[in-house]
């Protein structure tokens, strides 16, 4: 978990840089398939799954929107 928050505050500070949208609904959409799928492979709750991944992606919505808020480092 740490290394994603690390990655994903990157992406945060880039969307920022490029005024692009914290959320991405298309794209948690597409994560979420995937995610399902690999699942119901392992014998775990695909519904289970998905709440794991929104509470984890709202946390990244966070940290995104505050990136915005932040004046650019550069
Ligand atoms: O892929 C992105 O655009 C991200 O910002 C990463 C991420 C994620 O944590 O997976 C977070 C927010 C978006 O709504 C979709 C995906």
């Amino acid at each position: 978990m740490a290394e994603r928050f690390r990655c994903t505050k990157q992406v945060g500070v880039l969307k920022a840089k490029h005024g692009m949208p914290a959320s991405d609904p298309a794209r948690e959409e597409q994560q979420i398939a995937r995610l399902m799928r690999l699942a119901e492979d392992a014998d775990l709750d695909p519904v289970f799954a998905e709440k794991w991944f929104n509470f984890v992606v709202a946390e990244v919505i966070r940290h995104h929107r505050s990136a915005a808020e932040q004046p650019a480092a550069d």
